[in-house]
């Protein structure tokens, strides 16, 4: 594969910056990757387990001289990250983030930036409940959506070079504004991952419901909700903080069904319960028929996936 940057810095070295270096370095795609990331104790681990080919005490040594610099910290983080850092970078760098909301992140981060600085936002649309420098892999990205958002100014050469560097990385890209995006996720991770948080408190509430019986029969839509409820705290209220607006508004619609539904149990109403079944089922089917494979356990699978 070819090299696309010279230099790459990853800031805030969790699952995702680890799985991007453990791609990065599969495919040859970077001369030079450092790391950095604020605890002492996360700088050593990465050290100890290899990751990044340099890792760096400050920000600012990370990203000297780094063509691409990725923020990869929760999203409610990005913003001090890049005050931090813009002094420091390169003029002609790209500035990106994989943060899972994306209005957020261009109020936040864009102010930032000095002139001749190029800003690509982006979001893989892949991950797991685990978090931290040792949870990356790199297989995480294959065949799975990264979104590019690019601002109204973003230079192409810089949006190209970036996509170059995801689809060696193993993903399937597209472009998407800021507001669309925001909008997506919602429905497809953003609200399933409150409704999966809300699910595990309901049955952690159920006095009657012992831990162990929840776990000895708990069937696999249960199992996937633990799972799904398992992930990082302050990734997670970073996002609902962030997509508010967005999330509200899938939130209020899921309500109304929900209450549609209830209604239906409560009277009896076995041919609305049964045609409301009925379309989702097809929906599933759908999506099935599209060449997605919807079993992954994650959302947002690609369209090459088998
Ligand atoms: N975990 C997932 O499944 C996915 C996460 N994302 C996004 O990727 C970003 C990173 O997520 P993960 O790698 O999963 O998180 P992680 O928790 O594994 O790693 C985050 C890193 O950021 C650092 N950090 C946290 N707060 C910070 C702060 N205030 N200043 C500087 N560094 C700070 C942490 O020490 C850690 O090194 C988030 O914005 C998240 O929304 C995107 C796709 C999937
Ligand atoms: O683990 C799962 O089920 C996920 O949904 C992973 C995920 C989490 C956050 C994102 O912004 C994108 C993907």
């Amino acid at each position: 594969m070819t090299q696309v940057y010279d230099r790459v810095a990853l800031i805030g070295l969790g699952l995702i910056a680890s799985s991007m270096f453990w791609s990065i370095k599969r495919g040859g795609l970077v001369g030079e990757v450092t790391g950095y990331a604020r605890s002492a104790e996360t700088r050593d681990t990465a050290r100890e387990i290899g990751l990044c080919d340099r890792i760096c005490d400050t920000a600012a040594e990370a990203v000297k001289d780094a063509d691409l610099v990725v923020l990869c910290v929760p999203v409610g983080a990005m913003g001090a990250v890049a005050a931090e850092i813009a002094p420091h970078l390169k003029p002609g760098a790209t500035i990106s983030d994989v943060g899972s909301v994306k209005q957020s992140v261009i109020d936040t981060v864009g102010p930032h930036l000095p002139e001749g600085v190029h800003f690509v936002p982006a979001h893989p649309l892949a991950g797991t409940e685990h978090s931290g420098p040792k949870s990356g892999f790199a297989e995480l990205f294959d065949n799975r959506w990264c979104l590019l958002v690019p601002v109204p100014n973003s230079d192409p050469e810089a949006v190209a070079k970036l996509r170059a560097l995801w689809e060696g990385i193993g993903s399937n890209v597209e472009e998407m504004d800021a507001e669309h995006h925001d909008l997506v996720l919602a429905v497809t991770s953003h609200t399933p991952h409150l409704i999966a948080y809300t699910m595990v408190g309901v049955a952690d509430d159920l006095r009657r419901v012992t831990d162990s019986e929840v776990i000895k029969y708990s069937a696999a839509g249960f199992r996937d909700f633990t799972r799904i409820a398992a992930s990082d705290p302050t990734m997670w209220r970073d996002v609902f903080l962030t997509n508010k607006d967005a999330t509200l508004e899938i939130l209020g619609r899921f309500t109304e069904e929900l209450f549609a539904l209830q209604r239906a149990i409560r009277t009896g109403d076995g041919d609305m319960l049964h045609a409301y079944f009925t379309r989702t089922r097809a929906i599933r089917r759908g999506i099935l028929e599209a060449g997605q494979d919807v079993d992954a356990p994650d959302f947002g699978r690609g369209k090459a996936a088998k």
